[in-house]
């Protein structure tokens, strides 16, 4: 097949290339034409379709004094469940406290080769205000709104290689595309004063972009319907957030529950969950060892968990796809219209409640419990089931205890007969 310039052709060429080469049927076609979007063919290259991902209410969380209603795109079943059952027990307290110290995004420029690298960075030094001023002649209505780029600092990288990261705080954007302008820029000016610069990039290491949360919850809040008393299901979820941070097996796990919400809602806000992920997760490893982000405590006199969290989030409510999509405009609209520091305070509260969610069924009744339960839909339809037999089949699943597709199979041959 000759896929050369296959990007010049209409979408309609495109899904008709693929027919007449045998890679899709008819039908499926008709699949893609259905999910034809116009904002998607102008978003993405060799556009086909879009691709659904089931978007959810995280129905109350209450953060920094308000209650929040927060769509949550995901493919998982029992993400959303469970984000709403740690949010139920985040309420019970006074909800969650968030707030960044500061929130900037860092461009890299990057000088190699450099003859005399001290040389370089007291030329940086002494030139400090005219770099901030490319910089933000490059962007110059971020400086207008009171953001733009605001400090330079140097990075020796070896003995002839110097990064000169520019700080640049981005209003309401995650700033990604303004950075990398910026960046290019001041590349630009040191080329032009004779030094070799490899190139110029944001960095998702959003070290500038902390957001700390955290949460106290009365233990009674914990207790569990097969019995375990609050105190004692916090006593187990301060053990088992303890183990995190022992070992990197148990916090890379815990570590993805605590994705489940954040990417969820990352998704559904129209931000980048790449860059996020990419920075938590090098986030999670800046002692050296990679551990859980979220921690939990019982305080001294037992009756409350504590839970606190720390993580780079650098997300905007302008920029990016985010005016151009409808659903995700839609989402802004459910959370409120917030902005930026509201979506992120909102985020880092959907991390402790999921981590709470996972946490105490790990340690009462078991992840298998809650999940397989809600996974059983997913299962039947796996198996075949139509959306008037899937109902009939989760519950006959659920009864059996027997959650996996040979007993889906069997039972839905089952409940068929049945029916005849
Ligand atoms: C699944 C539940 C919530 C059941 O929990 P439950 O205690 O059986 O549920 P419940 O019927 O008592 O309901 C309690 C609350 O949960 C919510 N809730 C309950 N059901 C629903 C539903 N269908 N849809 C929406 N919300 C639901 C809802 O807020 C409800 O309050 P109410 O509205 O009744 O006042 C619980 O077992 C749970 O939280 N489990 C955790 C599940 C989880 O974390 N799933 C993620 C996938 S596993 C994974 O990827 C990560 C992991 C776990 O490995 C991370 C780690 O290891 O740390
Ligand atoms: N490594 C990474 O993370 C990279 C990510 N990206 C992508 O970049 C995009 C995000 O970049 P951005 O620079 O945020 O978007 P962007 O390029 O759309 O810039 C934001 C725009 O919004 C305008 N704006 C209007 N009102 C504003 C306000 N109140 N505050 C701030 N800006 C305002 C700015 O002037 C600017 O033109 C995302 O789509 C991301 O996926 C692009 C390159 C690399």
């Amino acid at each position: 097949m000759n896929w050369s310039g296959y990007y010049k052709l209409d979408w309609q060429d495109r899904v008709q290339y693929l027919v007449d080469h045998h890679l899709i049927d008819g039908n499926q076609a008709e699949l893609i034409t259905e999910n034809y979007n116009p904002v998607g063919d102008q978003l993405v290259e060799n556009y086909l379709y879009n691709f659904g991902v089931p978007t959810g209410l995280l129905t109350d969380i209450k953060v920094n004094g308000e209650h929040k209603s927060v769509p949550m795109a995901t493919e998982e079943p029992s993400v959303i469940a469970a984000a709403n059952n740690g949010a139920r027990m985040l309420n019970q307290g006074d909800g969650v406290r968030a707030a960044f110290k500061q929130r900037l995004i860092r461009g890299q420029v990057i000088a190699i080769n450099l003859e005399d690298a001290e040389a370089f960075q007291d030329y940086v030094e002494q030139h400090t205000a005219e770099l901030l001023a490319v910089a933000n002649q490059a962007h110059p209505s971020m400086l207008a709104r009171g953001g733009g780029a605001k400090d330079i600092t140097i990075e020796p990288l070896d003995i002839n290689t110097v990064a000169v990261d520019i700080l640049v705080d981005p209003c309401e954007a995650m700033g990604a595309n303004v950075v990398n302008t910026m960046a290019e820029a001041v590349a630009q000016d040191l080329r032009s004063a004779g030094f070799e610069i490899l190139m110029g990039i944001l960095s998702n290491y959003a070290t500038e972009a902390l957001i700390e949360a955290e949460v106290t919850v009365p233990v009674v809040a914990l207790k569990t319907k097969q019995g375990m008393t609050g105190a004692e299901v916090a006593e187990k979820i301060a053990q088992a957030s303890h183990m995190e941070q022992l070992t990197p097996y148990r916090a890379v796990t815990a570590n993805k529950g605590i994705m489940n919400g954040v990417e969820a809602v990352v998704l559904a806000s129209g931000n980048d969950t790449r860059a996020v992920n990419a920075g938590m997760h090098a986030y999670a490893a800046e002692s050296g060892q990679y551990k859980g982000l979220a921690q939990w405590l019982v305080s001294d006199d037992g009756d409350y968990l504590h839970g606190y969290i720390k993580m780079p989030l650098m997300l905007g409510v302008v920029g990016g796809s985010i005016g151009i999509v409808p659903a995700v405009q839609l989402n802004q609209q459910i959370m409120g219209n917030p902005d930026a520091q509201t979506l992120s305070a909102i985020v880092a509260g959907v991390a402790l409640a999921q981590n709470l969610a996972a946490l105490r069924a790990l340690v009462s009744s078991g992840i298998q419990a809650g999940h397989m339960a809600l996974q059983a839909k997913s299962l039947a339809l796996q198996v075949g089931a139509t959306v008037s037999e899937v109902p009939l089949l989760v519950a006959a699943l659920t009864k059996s205890k027997q959650i996996n597709q040979a007993s889906a199979q069997a039972l839905l041959e089952d409940i068929r007969k049945e029916m005849r």
